[in-house]
């Protein structure tokens, strides 16, 4: 009789590691849900053991289990999976590395390990027929990975875009919404357990590059590393820009945007994290908090959404969860999960060959002959203007363009030439701009 039918099956032993907010969530998951997670998997999963820095720091999980010895747990012969809930590169890229060659399976939630060294941790698991399952690294509780990873692995993804940091979007909503300050909305959502513990990687979007390097490599087949993402972040996004944004029927958003680029019959892909306009209509302008929302379009599919909690110790708990449910039921079939799919080796294009649009806002002379300069410089730049809107006849009067798309390079230059003409005081506010109108 199978094992999983006669209820005597061997326990899967699970070594946690890391027990901060995601982990103590997955600890209390584990436990109440213990029961239901036999049935589900079947065969009971047990906690081998906790990995932590400080033994004696409060915390809500049996005491017993706790280890300051996390290379020795992720090796020990009594362990069969190995949860990561750490963080960063070192030493976690070498745990994770001698967990998978010694055969057991990795569920992390380590969006910056895998961002740089998938590679390395794929042919890791490959070695020893381990899976690495990683679906909390992205967009936190929104089964997102999985459903690129497999329902979609039929079809051919040609576009992911979305909002993929809480932080940031918890900040940029509540700037729009009541004018609330920068840094105390960022303490505030490093208190609800958002921000990571150096939310430098979140404000700067380095947390959104790593996810956009892990979203564009299992959609589109491809090795991208974080190193190849064109990033920026929301520490330059000023209250003029909110307003400028209000003022078009606008909002800023942090996006992360992965697209396949056919050129002159050549295929690359483009990987980009920037704060850009998009109208209030569009759907993602009403994702606020800490949510999440991406969208994938895919040749046979079209397009679809998945939103949700992008952040926070629950919801990346859950996430947890389902992964570790998946890799245990594979221990208890002897099977394995996806493995690497990086087959297309597809270049990245440089940000300065991408098409994009920008708002520019001018604070520029009113007299005679100042739209006529700037209109020319756009023009000897071959970028074309979407619309223009003057405003005040004072000294202080003020230019909004909207560009058409042109490549980023262009537009870049257009920028700079622009702000040093004589007759604009001040370029108050760049931004690019995404969605229809
Ligand atoms: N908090 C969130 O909303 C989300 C977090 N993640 C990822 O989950 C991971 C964990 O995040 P959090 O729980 O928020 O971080 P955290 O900072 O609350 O927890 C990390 C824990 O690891 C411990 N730790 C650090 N070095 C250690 C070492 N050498 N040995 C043992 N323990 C060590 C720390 O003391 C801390 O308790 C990170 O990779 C993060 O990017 C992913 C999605 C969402
Ligand atoms: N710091 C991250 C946590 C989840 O990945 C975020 O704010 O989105
Ligand atoms: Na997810």
């Amino acid at each position: 009789m199978p094992a999983e039918k006669s209820g005597a099956a061997k326990p899967i032993r699970v070594a946690l590691l890391g027990c901060g907010t995601v982990g103590t969530e997955v600890v209390r998951l584990l436990t109440d849900q213990a029961g239901e997670l036999t049935q589900r998997i079947g065969a009971p999963v047990e906690l081998a053991g906790i990995a932590v820095r400080r033994l004696n720091k409060e915390r809500d999980v049996p005491k017993e289990l706790l280890t300051t010895d996390a290379a020795g747990l992720v090796t020990s012969d009594d362990v069969d999976v190995v949860v990561e809930v750490i963080g960063g590169i070192e030493p976690t890229r070498t745990w994770l590395l001698d967990a998978l060659r010694s055969g057991k399976s990795v569920v992390t939630a380590n969006k910056a390990l895998l961002a740089e060294h998938a590679a390395d941790l794929f042919e890791a698991a490959d070695a020893s027929g381990a899976d690495l399952y990683f679906e909390a690294a992205v967009a936190g509780a929104i089964p997102l990975l999985r459903p690129l990873r497999e329902s979609l692995a039929g079809d051919r993804i040609t576009r992911v875009m979305g909002i993929v940091n809480g932080t940031t979007n918890f900040i940029l909503s509540a700037m729009d919404a009541t004018g609330a300050g920068y840094g105390e909305t960022l303490e505030e959502a490093s208190r609800l357990g958002y921000a990571e513990a150096d939310p430098t990687a979140d404000v700067d979007g380095f947390d959104a590059a790593s996810k956009a390097a892990i979203l564009a490599s299992l959609a589109f087949h491809t090795r991208v590393t974080a190193a190849d993402v064109h990033r920026e972040g929301i520490a330059q996004v000023s209250a003029a820009d909110i307003a400028a944004a209000k003022g078009l029927g606008r909002t800023v958003k942090l996006l992360a945007i992965c697209e396949r680029v056919v050129s002159d019959g050549t295929e690359s892909v483009a990987v980009r994290v920037h704060p850009a306009m998009i109208p209030r209509s569009h759907p993602l302008a009403s994702v606020n908090g800490a949510f999440n929302a991406v969208f994938v379009e895919a040749d046979a599919a079209g397009e679809m959404m998945f939103y949700g909690r992008g952040a926070g110790g629950a919801p990346t708990a859950s996430a947890v969860l389902g992964d570790l449910v998946a890799v245990a039921r594979n221990k208890v079939v002897s099977g394995r999960g996806p493995r690497e799919s990086a087959y297309a080796a597809l270049p990245v294009q440089p940000m300065g060959n991408t098409p994009t649009r920008y708002h520019i806002s001018l604070d520029v002379a009113d007299k005679p002959g100042v739209l006529s300069q700037v209109a020319a410089v756009f023009a000897e730049h071959d970028v074309s203007i979407a619309a223009v809107r003057q405003e005040g006849r004072t000294e202080d009067a003020s230019l909004v363009i909207v560009t058409h798309a042109a490549s980023d390079a262009a537009l870049r230059s257009t920028v700079d030439k622009i702000g040093g003409l004589p007759v604009v005081r001040e370029v108050v506010s760049v931004m690019r701009v995404e969605g229809a109108e």
